[in-house]
């Protein structure tokens, strides 16, 4: 087994259903046996991605490559790839057995191998012994496990798996991702996963394709995509996220909630519009005179090992906050964190917002041009 090397690729892959474009203009490289997922809400593009790798569809424009050979017309018999749906797709009409051994039946392999080869399948998805029940004697979970091993009897290069711990209650889910991620180590073969649980993505991802609108938002190590979102989709979408409006006074300073903080190397210049991320984990409550800003408490949640409150500062931005101590609702607090926890992101700051900073500044019979000054900043600036 080759450890990082390329095997399938898409370059500049676009898809248009008539006039509606699903796919735009993506690039992605996936070397091989490592676990990617695709993330992204319902209609993200993230099934057509898996559809194009497993030749259901064909690109408007672009190259699908698979092993350095552009595949883009190549049928799907033809390629050494699989898929596991979230309805299983199992034939129902066959026995455990019979539904394992139909990818080597189909290609003629002696029926001796065939035995080994479910057999070894059945162990690996730990049906060891259940060859001969008839499918609908099975849990969904089962029905799962067989469609997983049914798949791998091909000997895919890569395996595909769309939601495919999506019917399962929560903890059911959570054995499979664990006994997944110990299938795909175990086999060294490259799994794609689509998911739109962002918490499963996480758990089980060696590199996560963050999808939205068709495009590919961000990619990266979960604790890249988590730690470091570069836009305000991929910092709502994974995980919770306090979102606020800030300026760049320096390229250390960063003004926001009518403060200035220090510690913060964005590599932003002076006067860039920018969001600033805080999650709800380095977020403490305090008393109002030692916050770094004062909020009011407006609601709260007990979840088991924190508590979630929502609290509202006096530029009326909400706050989440993880706190291990429950709050008083409508009690004045103080928040306060970690300089070194905020999360600076670009802010592609429109024409008309641009103006509008402008004008603030005019308002305040400050220079004209904000990028003449670094020490005064507007307050707020809406950008919703
Ligand atoms: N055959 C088709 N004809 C027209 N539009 C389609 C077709 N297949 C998919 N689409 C559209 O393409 C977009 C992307 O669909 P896709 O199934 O890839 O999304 P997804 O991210 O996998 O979401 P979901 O989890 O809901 O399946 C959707 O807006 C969908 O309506």
């Amino acid at each position: 087994m080759q450890v990082n090397e390329n095997i399938l690729e898409f370059k500049q892959v676009a898809l248009s259903f008539g006039e509606t474009e699903v796919l735009k203009n993506i690039d992605l490289e996936l070397d091989s046996g490592q676990f990617y997922t695709l993330l992204g809400p319902s209609g993200s593009g993230k099934s057509t991605i898996l559809k194009l790798i497993s030749g259901q569809l064909q690109p408007s424009s672009g190259q699908v490559i698979f092993d350095g050979k552009v595949i883009n017309d190549l049928p799907a018999e033809k390629r050494r790839v699989n898929t596991v749906f979230q309805n299983y797709s199992l034939f129902p009409n066959m026995n455990v057995f019979d539904n394992v051994a139909f990818g080597p039946r189909l290609k003629k392999m002696p029926e001796e191998a065939i035995e080994e080869k479910v057999k070894e399948m059945l162990a690996l998805v730990k049906l060891a012994g259940y060859e001969n029940r008839e499918i609908n004697e099975l849990s969904g979970g089962q029905q799962q496990r067989v469609a997983i091993a049914r798949a791998l009897a091909n000997d895919p290069e890569l395996l595909l798996l769309d939601e495919p711990l999506s019917a399962l209650d929560y903890k059911l889910r959570k054995v499979l991702q664990t006994e997944l991620r110990t299938i795909q180590r175990r086999l060294g073969i490259t799994f794609v996963f689509v998911t739109h649980d962002q918490e499963e993505a996480l758990a089980m991802s060696d590199w996560i394709f963050v999808m939205n609108d068709g495009v590919i938002q961000q990619q990266g190590t979960p604790e890249d995509i988590y730690d470091e979102p570069v836009n305000h989709f991929v910092a709502n979408f994974i995980g919770e996220s306090n979102i606020v409006p800030g300026v760049m006074k320096s390229d250390y300073v960063v003004h926001f909630v009518g403060k200035d903080f220090e510690n913060v190397d964005a590599g932003m210049r002076p006067n860039e519009a920018v969001e600033v991320v805080l999650r709800p984990e380095d977020l403490d409550l305090t008393t109002p005179e030692k916050g770094k800003l004062v909020v009011t408490i407006k609601n709260q949640s007990f979840r088991g090992d924190y508590y979630e409150i929502m609290a509202q500062d006096d530029d009326l931005n909400l706050w989440q906050v993880q706190a291990t101590n429950p709050a008083v609702i409508g009690s004045r607090v103080g928040l306060t964190f970690d300089p070194e926890d905020i999360h600076i992101m670009r802010y592609n700051e429109s024409e008309a917002e641009f103006d509008a900073r402008l004008e603030a500044y005019e308002d305040d019979e400050t220079p004209t041009d904000p990028s003449d000054s670094a020490d005064k900043v507007p307050e707020v600036f809406d950008h919703e």
